[in-house]
């Protein structure tokens, strides 16, 4: 079967730089599968989204989309893709329903049947009572809706979302991940860009993450959670008083089941007093290492303000890949 999403080798260049934003980058999305392209702020997600949906022309490498290259055609290619980005671009200057059918316009829906979509469309995506509001009389969450409505309106293959949730409410949130589902079920593949782990790690089928232009991983998140070292975690609140983080990191590291420690936070209280939060990636069961964790503290006479358990995520896997610093 054809992918949905096929990249090669790709690379892009941006005139005046001396990096490339995509440095050979390959990987393909099957048909019908929801993708998460994960990777830090400059890492080239937006840029690899750009070329798959013709708005950034590649510098090397292929691209297809639908089996349609990109770059040879990118008619063909436009018409069977379709972007949500994270910014409303809609047109201010017409109505809700009238953005529907103005996009259907374009993309040559035959009129009797760009009604029929537009409205069928406004109920799915709950805006049925704002189907004559001006874009500026919807709320965020409204014109993100809108925004989705008018990406399907052309019936696309792949869909790509760029930050489907940023800045939604909870119900908006799961109002828009339900309609994903909903549309992975109809047979759309949906490529997801997306810096909320929780939100990638539950929809997503299969994820890559990116850095620097490269492509770092890809499996489904439960192989990459597995994958990673000490997929349970205990997670440690102290108060290190006197002792520096690394001794007790180094400390703790020594508890047997243990395999890596990893600091989460240094502050200080309300009360003046140092806090540390330390996060052990552990083997077996966690729950078996409570006890020896919280002696080996005792034992060096560091209070402990919390022990509880955990399982690693999808952060976990993304942090432990592209590490904690600031971009
Ligand atoms: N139009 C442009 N001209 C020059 N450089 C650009 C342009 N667009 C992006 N870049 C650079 O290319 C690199 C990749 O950027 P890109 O926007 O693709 O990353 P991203 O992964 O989408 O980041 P974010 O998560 O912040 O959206 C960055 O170093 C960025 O500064």
């Amino acid at each position: 079967m054809t992918p949905a999403v096929e990249v090669i080798d790709l690379v892009k260049r941006y005139p005046k730089s001396s990096t490339n934003a995509v440095d050979g980058l390959s990987f393909q999305v099957a048909a019908g599968e929801i993708f998460g392209l994960l990777g830090p702020n400059g890492a080239g997600k937006t840029t690899t989204v750009g070329i798959l949906t013709t708005r950034v022309l590649p510098t090397s490498g292929t691209a297809r989309v639908a089996g349609v290259d990109v770059a040879a055609d990118p008619v063909g290619a436009r018409s069977k893709v379709a972007v949500v980005p994270q910014r409303v671009n809609l047109d201010r200057s017409l109505n809700a329903r009238q953005n529907l059918l103005w996009h259907a316009a374009y993309h040559g829906v035959p009129r009797a049947e760009r009604r029929r979509r537009a409205d069928e469309l406004l109920e799915r995506m709950g805006l049925g009572e704002k189907a004559k509001a001006r874009v500026d009389e919807l709320s965020g969450g409204q014109a993100q809706r809108l925004m989705i409505a008018r990406a399907l309106i052309h019936r696309p293959e792949v869909l790509f979302l760029d930050e489907p949730s940023t800045g939604l409410d909870p119900q908006a949130r799961l109002f828009v991940h339900d309609r994903i589902n909903e549309l992975r079920a109809e047979g759309v593949t949906i490529v997801l860009t997306t810096h909320d782990m929780d939100e990638a790690e539950k929809l997503s089928d299969r994820v890559g993450v990116v850095d620097h232009g490269k492509l770092l991983t890809l499996d489904t998140p439960e192989a990459l959670i597995r994958a990673l070292p000490g997929s349970g975690t205990v997670d440690a609140t102290l108060r290190p008083d006197g002792y520096d983080a690394a001794k007790i990191s180094d400390l703790l590291a020594e508890v047997r089941g243990v395999q890596r420690v990893e600091q989460i936070a240094a502050n200080t209280t309300p009360d003046g007093a140092a806090e540390l939060r330390l996060r052990l990636y552990v083997g077996g069961e966690p729950a078996g290492l409570l006890g020896p964790v919280a002696q080996a503290l005792h034992e060096r006479q560091v209070a402990v303000t919390d022990l509880s358990l955990g399982t690693a995520t999808l952060e976990d896997v993304f942090i432990d890949l592209t590490g904690r610093e600031l971009r």
